[in-house]
């Protein structure tokens, strides 16, 4: 007997987006559960994304008049309802067997930006199809560069509006609790819209070469590629993955668009800086001449409002959305995305601020002294 909830039924006990992952953990098996919920190493990272933001504190704003408000932006001349757009994921069979269609069409009813990882079990063009919600597609450089422009000449005639450079995992992380899980990918789901991709020769390893430098550091993209990649789309070209501000100003030189101030979630490097941590000194150097987005840890409403005013114009969410996808399918990531947007204008309403122009840094309390 199934004693599960249909997948099309919000659990009754869900009233904010962290209460899905149990919910999202009875669904998936061991194998996907490792690959959907874990970070890099010791999760330290991963963990100082959610605990950065749970030390900030918020400053109130008493008898302001908001009424009229909203939290409509534009980004690169494109309009958005909030500033709420869903992280790109990869392989989102795992976590629901309709997969990007099912996220897309939540992000459709939701007005939700939604990022598409190249890595997507569904193919990018059938994936537009299903939505009228802003697309942005995520590029991974692949070995073999022409094959590279195919995929964003596909992302291009589909209608994609931005081209996302992920440029944090040009290698994978050392992902200690898929390694302990086995994980694989089940027959069925891959990366699709890599098919036909040649294959890249490689020789056995000689004695004293590197898999790391000698291998699967060869392909891996440069500043060079970004500014390849400049000349060849007109698309705004978006950095994720920046937590320096030296890159940041490279990104710019490089031509950029945009950057998204990121440390993926915590799954590549452990131990860098959370993502709101490394935010301030970012957006202060680049974010009169670059679009500053961030990602990394963003559970409420008031995570959001906190990301605005350390300097980022819109946040992207990962997991948050992906539980919910894994426990009720696209009614369950149309449920987080309106969760943190109700959040959000609640947070905004009583910060005294009317729409995101009113947002800045002084929402932010100054820190308690603690001696
Ligand atoms: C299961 C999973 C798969 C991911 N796949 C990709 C991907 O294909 N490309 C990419 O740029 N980032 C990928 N990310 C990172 C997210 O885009 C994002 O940076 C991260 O999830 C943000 O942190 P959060 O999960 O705390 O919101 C993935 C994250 C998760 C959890
Ligand atoms: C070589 C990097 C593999 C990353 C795979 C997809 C991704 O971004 C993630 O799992 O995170």
């Amino acid at each position: 007997m199934n004693l599960l909830p249909p997948l099309s039924a919000i659990p009754r006990d869900v009233a904010a987006a962290a209460d899905y992952p149990p919910h999202a953990r009875v669904r998936l098996d061991d194998n996907a559960w490792a690959y959907i919920s874990s970070g890099a190493a010791d999760e330290l990272t991963w963990q100082d994304n959610a605990a950065a933001f749970d030390r900030l504190r918020l400053q109130s704003r008493v008898l302001a008049d908001v009424r009229g408000g909203h939290t409509r932006l534009e980004l690169f001349g494109q309009t958005f309802a909030h500033p709420i757009l869903l992280a790109p994921v990869a392989y989102q069979k795992l976590a629901h067997p309709d997969g990007e269609l099912a996220t897309a069409q939540a992000a459709d009813a939701l007005d939700a930006g939604m990022v598409v990882s190249t890595l997507a079990s569904c193919r990018i063009e059938h994936i537009a199809r299903q939505t009228r919600a802003p697309l942005w597609f995520q590029l991974y450089p692949q070995p073999d560069r022409a094959f590279t422009m195919d995929l964003v000449r596909r992302a291009e005639a589909a209608g994609y509006q931005a081209l996302v450079v992920t440029v944090d995992a040009p290698i994978a992380g050392v992902r200690n609790r898929e390694q302990r899980a086995g994980f694989h990918l089940p027959a069925g789901i891959g990366a699709v819209n890599l098919q036909g991709m040649p294959a890249t020769p490689s020789a056995p390893l000689a004695p004293g070469e590197s898999a790391v430098f000698d291998r699967l550091m060869t392909h891996a993209p440069t500043w060079n590629d970004i500014e390849a990649l400049r000349s060849a789309t007109r698309l705004p070209l978006i950095l994720k993955g920046i937590l320096s501000v030296q890159d940041a100003r490279r990104a710019l030189e490089a031509g950029a668009d945009g950057i998204v101030v990121s440390n993926h979630g915590g799954r590549t490097l452990d131990t860098l800086a959370s993502a709101i941590d490394a935010l301030p000194p970012i957006a202060d150097a680049v974010g009169d001449r670059l679009v500053v987005l961030m990602d990394g840890g963003i559970r409420r409403g008031t995570d959001v409002l906190k990301a605005l005013a350390l300097g980022a114009r819109a946040v992207m969410i990962g997991r948050a959305w992906l539980y919910g996808l894994a426990a009720a399918g696209p009614l369950g990531v149309a449920h987080v995305i309106r969760l943190l947007r109700d959040e959000l204008e609640i947070a905004m309403a009583l910060t005294g601020c009317r729409t995101l122009a009113d947002i800045s840094r002084d929402l932010l309390a100054p820190a308690p002294r603690r001696d």
